[in-house]
C-alpha cells in the first residue's frame, strides 16, 4: 500500500496538515504550469478543507485553482445532497476563485447521467485538453474521502465502475450511499494525479482501514495507487488506530 500515513492528534492539527499539503501541490503546480487543477469530494472532506484553508489563506492563489469534483450527485446544485452546494457553502462562497474556473455537474443533465458524465468529461477536456491529445488528464491534487465499506469518490465496493479503463467520468445509478444517482471520476483519473489526500476522520473508517492496511484488501480506496504521483493518508488517531501494520507518522499540536 503506497502512502504516507499520518495521525493527527486533533481535527484543527488534520486541517493545518492538510492546509500545507494543499499549498504544496499548488506551489508545484504552478512552478510548471500556469494553473492549480485539484478535484474536490464531498461528504465531511469539504468542511475540514476549508477549516484549515480559511484559517490561514495566505499563499493561496485562488486565481489560478480550477475546481472539479470527485464526484458529484445528479440532483439540481442547490438540493442539499450537492457536493457543489456543499462546496460552495464551506469555501467557494469564501475565497475568490473565478466561477468560471468551479466546474459542475450540468443541472440540465441531472435526470440524465450518462450525458452528465459525457458533459463532465468534456468539461475536463476543455481543461486539460482533447482525450485524442491526452490519454488521462493529471489532476494536481485530488482530495479524497473514504467510507465505512472502504468506497472513495462514488467507487464502491464490488462495482463494476472500478474496472473502468477507459472513460474519465462514469455514473452509476445504484449508489449504496444515498443518494442513488451520481457521476465520479475513474480509478485511471485519480491514480494519475500528480498528488492524492485522503481525509478519514472517526472511529467507523477503523474497520476499512484495518481491511486496507493490514489485510491488504483491494478495497476501492486501497486501489488508489498513484501511478507516478505521491499519496498522503490524514486520519485522526481514531481512525489511525485501528491499523497495526503500517508505518505511522503522528502529528501533534505546535
Ligand atoms: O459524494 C460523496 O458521498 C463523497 O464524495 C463520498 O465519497 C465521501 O467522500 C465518502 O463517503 C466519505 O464521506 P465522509 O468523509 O463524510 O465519511
Amino acid at each position: 500500500m503506497s502512502g504516507t500515513i499520518y495521525a493527527c492528534t486533533s481535527t484543527a492539527v488534520l486541517a493545518q496538515q492538510l492546509r500545507d499539503l494543499v499549498v504544496r501541490a499548488q506551489d508545484q503546480a504552478l512552478q510548471s504550469h500556469d494553473r492549480f487543477t485539484v478535484a474536490i469530494s464531498g461528504g465531511s472532506l469539504p468542511r475540514t478543507l476549508a477549516q484549515g484553508l480559511l484559517a490561514q489563506p495566505e499563499g493561496l492563489h485562488w486565481s489560478k485553482w480550477h475546481v472539479f469534483y470527485a464526484d458529484e450527485r445528479c440532483v439540481p446544485l442547490d438540493d442539499a445532497e450537492s457536493n457543489h452546494r456543499l462546496v460552495q457553502a464551506e469555501l467557494l462562497d469564501h475565497v475568490p476563485i473565478p466561477r468560471a474556473q468551479v466546474y459542475t455537474l450540468n443541472p440540465a443533465l441531472v435526470t440524465n447521467p450518462e450525458e452528465a458524465a459525457n458533459d463532465y468529461e468534456k468539461q475536463m477536456t476543455d481543461v486539460f485538453a482533447h482525450k485524442d491529445a491526452v490519454r488521462l488528464p493529471v489532476f494536481d491534487l485530488i482530495l479524497l474521502g473514504m467510507g465505512p465499506d472502504g468506497h472513495t469518490c462514488s467507487l464502491f465496493p464490488g462495482h463494476p465502475l472500478l474496472d473502468e479503463k477507459e472513460r474519465w467520468v462514469s455514473y452509476l445509478q445504484d449508489s449504496p450511499k444515498p443518494p442513488p444517482t451520481r457521476i465520479t471520476l475513474t480509478l485511471p483519473v485519480v491514480n494519475h494525479a500528480r498528488r492524492a489526500v485522503f481525509v478519514v476522520i472517526g472511529s467507523n473508517k477503523q474497520d476499512a482501514l484495518a481491511r486496507i492496511f493490514d489485510h491488504k484488501e483491494p478495497l476501492p480506496a486501497q486501489r488508489v495507487q498513484l501511478v507516478h504521483g505521491e499519496l498522503v493518508w490524514l486520519m485522526d488517531e481514531a481512525a489511525a488506530s485501528a491499523i497495526q501494520r503500517a508505518p505511522i507518522a503522528r502529528l501533534v499540536e505546535n
